[in-house]
């Protein structure tokens, strides 16, 4: 499939006029072809007039409808083929076998949101029904369920050009909600983004869906994103990326006539408790796999473990070594733009110039363009505590172990932490007094709790949160991963004394469509 650089608006493709851009090779420093055009205020005008006519129809679209729609994306992601992956790892620095995963994770994403639109139970269909003979006062006719909110502005994400970009979670669990979506494509990867772009594009008219269901637009500069955001026919936005695009897009968003939901993940620092006993009898073990998911992907991603919570003593000796030893010999490795690279190098920076933090390791020496070397430091719970800086994430492989006298002063820095993504405990069975006594701080700061594993890499399924208090997120009542994401995109209407030919087919007697239904109070599917 060529990539021609142009913009996908509904059903067209079109070349922007608003400045021109190409995607950088971030291994080499060289700019890739094609020139892309970036867009402006009437692209995004077109782009969500389209949405917004789209809107009505795709939202009542069939269970099984919509479920093809989003098979139809997967499998044209497929379809695609190597030049999805060549192109992703010429723009990312990724390398292949980390893009094959996430182009696996992307469809499989797809898929399982298809999987929940058919089964349906997503509606929340409520039926109360009339009592007419009830005294003093007789009860009308009341049903709830669940429908689309409204057209939403996905922001892809730099850090996975596939399964945080264009087809990636919020577009995937927007489109099953009956959402249109209008991509913000992310500069980093626009060739990427194009492939997949053009692969839902199709996907929307071999479906039989209007063409509005989705567009994608680029741009050089912050106006085309905050154009979208303020458009009045976009109602919420899906957002991945840094605490200031998050609060900035968060502000025109509440700015608007018609404030909308944003829902960003924005900044997390995902602490790490090594518990007494885990760490006496397997510090060695900790300290490896420690540097391990610090390093992987160049350590760019937002449950990368920033900070290590240990009690002072011999046994953290011990897994300092290991992890020093072990940092020490990590290769330098990409990061994806000069600019997160450039960002990461000034956190270190700022990180290595503290009086209150000490330097434990770092990775071996780059050997090209926007390389970076992984960093370990150590500060004491006192010094962490007195200065809230020592909290700012540093996105990349960069960690600071804080040293506690007790584990009463870990739940002490526990209680002072922003929001986050994820806790991890490492614990041994001679720990669980402490971790019961930790976990209520952790549940308050946290939208992931995990025991003996590594936050980095997210399961995407029923169950899983991948959220949190701010500024984690902007909003810790959802998640931007697993099959509970469709809920951002959803609003309940009642429906009173509607009559019964009027009712939507989820609400009608008789549940034609066969759905989980709580009626009277009592779940069924009756
Ligand atoms: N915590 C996380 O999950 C992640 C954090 N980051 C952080 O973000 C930094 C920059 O990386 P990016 O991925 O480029 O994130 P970014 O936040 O700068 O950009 C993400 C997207 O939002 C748009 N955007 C940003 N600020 C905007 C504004 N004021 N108005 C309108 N649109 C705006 C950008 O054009 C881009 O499409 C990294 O160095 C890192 O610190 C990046 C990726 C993931
Ligand atoms: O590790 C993952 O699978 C998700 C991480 C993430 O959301 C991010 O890095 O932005």
């Amino acid at each position: 499939m060529t990539i021609t650089g142009e913009m996908l608006i509904g059903a067209t493709a079109h070349r922007g006029s608003q400045g021109e851009f190409r995607a950088v090779d971030p291994a080499t420093g060289e700019a890739l072809d094609p020139v892309f055009g970036g867009g402006g205020a009437a692209d995004v005008e077109r782009a969500c007039a389209l949405a917004w006519a789209a809107f009505d129809s795709f939202r009542e679209t069939g269970l099984e409808q919509r479920a093809a729609f989003l098979e139809t994306v997967a499998q044209n992601i497929l379809d695609i083929g190597d030049d999805l992956i060549t192109r992703a790892m010429a723009e990312s620095g990724l390398p292949r076998a980390r893009l094959e995963g996430e182009r696996g994770r992307t469809v499989g994403q797809l898929r399982l949101f298809a999987q929940v639109v058919r089964e349906g139970s997503w509606v929340e269909a409520r039926i109360d029904p009339a009592l007419p003979a009830r005294t003093p006062l007789p009860r009308a006719d009341i049903r709830q369920r669940h429908i689309a909110l409204g057209p939403v502005a996905v922001f892809g994400a730099s850090n996975f050009p596939l399964a945080f970009s264009v087809a990636g979670g919020d577009t995937a669990s927007a489109f099953a909600a009956g959402c249109p979506v209008v991509v913000k494509g992310h500069g980093a990867h626009p060739g990427t983004s194009e492939l997949v772009g053009r692969a839902i594009q199709a996907a929307v008219a071999s479906c039989g869906l209007p063409e509005g269901v989705f567009s994608l637009l680029f741009g050089t500069g912050n106006e085309i994103g905050t154009a979208l955001v303020a458009d009045p026919r976009i109602k919420a936005v899906g957002f991945t990326g840094s605490r200031r695009g998050g609060l900035a897009l968060m502000e025109v968003a509440a700015k608007r006539p018609e404030p909308i939901p944003v829902y960003a993940e924005m900044s997390s620092i995902n602490p790490v408790f090594l518990m007494p006993a885990a760490l006496a009898s397997r510090a060695e073990a900790l300290g490896k796999a420690f540097v391990a998911s610090l390093t992987m992907g160049a350590g760019q991603f937002c449950t990368n473990p920033g900070i290590l919570l240990v009690v002072d003593g011999p046994d953290l000796d011990r897994f300092v070594a290991a992890a020093t030893e072990a940092l020490g010999g990590s290769a330098a490795s990409t990061m994806l733009t000069p600019g997160i690279h450039a960002a990461f190098d000034s956190g270190v920076a700022k990180l290595a110039g503290s009086g209150a933090v000490t330097m434990l390791a770092r990775g071996l020496a780059c050997s090209g363009p926007n390389q970076a070397q992984a960093a370990f430091f150590t500060t004491t719970a006192e010094a962490f505590l007195a200065d809230p800086e020592l909290q700012e994430e540093v996105f990349g492989a960069a960690s600071l172990l804080i040293r506690c006298p007790d584990v009463a002063a870990m739940t002490a820095v526990a209680e002072k932490l922003e929001g986050q993504l994820t806790a991890t405990l490492q614990m041994d069975a001679a720990d669980r007094a402490a971790v019961a006594g930790l976990i209520p701080t952790l549940e308050r700061k946290a939208g992931r709790i995990l025991a003996n594993g590594w936050p980095t890499g997210v399961e995407v399924c029923h169950a899983m949160v991948h959220g949190g208090p701010f500024p984690a997120t902007s909003d810790p009542r959802s998640t931007s991963v697993g099959t509970l994401a469709i809920r951002r995109f959803l609003r309940p209407v009642c429906y009173q004394d509607i009559p019964a030919d009027l009712l939507p087919e989820s609400l009608r007697d008789g549940n034609p469509l066969g759905l989980w239904r709580r009626v009277d109070g009592e779940l069924g599917r009756g």
